[in-house]
């Protein structure tokens, strides 16, 4: 069933286009943006990011038609982050990536303008607070998104398991067992952010992110990221194969927010 709007990347359904169907678009606290260092405030009162991933459990990965996406099990606070911006600890729900064609193009943040290959999204909402993740997705303080830049070198060893899962999800709509990821290991070696106020990079494009960004990237394969341009935006069923590649939005106009730095 169509439910909602049918949106994408491409020239007709793309980025540009979502204020048809999503008037927020062009909204107060859009994501991504531009990080300019120069621009941002060291905040010597930001205490540090703490992952309490120990007993994390991812449940399956999933092709939803726009990214590729590893869901946890959120019953209880067994996988959550604490500290940093956040008053409480948030929950994670998923993870998911954005990437490019080919090259280094792909993030959705991007820092004084250089673009990364991939930028790989940790989402998390507010428990403490709100219900349901669909709530939380709603509300002004309901999500935390820690986002990791992933740039081309040596290949990632913890991203293995990933990329040698992606083949089972080629299709739109297919959706596969993956139990015991934790992504503890997709961190670089710095915790050290920058953090806004923003909001969901696609549609419906809540204004409910509080948006953690690390300034470390992590290092991937070219192999590696080949992989993820191996997956379709079309169905098993559909005639057509569409490649699933430059799923990216580009930044968004920050109209007078602070973006603030952990670190001086
Ligand atoms: N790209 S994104 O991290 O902003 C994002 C996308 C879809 C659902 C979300 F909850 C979300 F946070
Ligand atoms: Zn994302």
């Amino acid at each position: 069933a169509m439910t909602g709007h049918p949106w994408g990347y491409g020239d007709e359904d793309g980025p540009e286009a979502w204020h048809k169907d999503y008037p927020i678009a062009q909204g107060n606290r859009q994501s991504p943006i531009n990080i300019v260092p120069e621009e941002t405030m060291y905040d010597a009162s930001l205490p540090p990011i703490f992952l309490s991933y120990e007993h994390c459990n991812s449940i399956n990965i999933y092709n939803n038609g726009h990214s590729v996406i590893v869901e946890f099990d959120d019953t209880d606070d067994r996988t959550v982050i604490r500290g940093g911006p956040l008053d409480n600890a948030y929950r994670l729900k998923q993870f998911h990536f954005h990437w490019g064609g080919k090259g280094s193009h792909g993030s959705e943040h991007t820092v004084s303008g250089k673009t990364y290959a991939s930028e790989l999204h940790l989402v998390h909402w507010n428990a403490a607070k709100y219900k349901t993740f669909g709530e939380a997705a709603a509300g002004p303080d309901g999500l935390a998104v820690i986002a990791i830049f992933l740039e081309i070198g040596d290949e990632h060893r913890g991203l293995h398991k990933i990329t040698d899962a992606l083949y089972m999800v080629k299709f739109k709509g297919s959706v596969a067992d993956f139990k015991g990821f934790n992504p503890k290991c997709l961190l670089p070696n710095s915790l050290l952010f920058w953090t806004y106020p923003g909001s969901l990079t696609t549609p419906p494009l809540h204004e409910s992110v509080t948006w953690i960004v690390l300034k470390e990237p992590i290092t991937v394969s070219e192999k590696q990221m080949g992989k993820f341009r191996m997956l379709l935006i079309s169905g098993e069923e559909e005639e057509e194969r569409t490649r699933m590649e430059n799923n990216f939005r580009p930044p968004q106009p920050l109209k007078g927010r602070k973006v603030r730095a952990s670190f001086d």
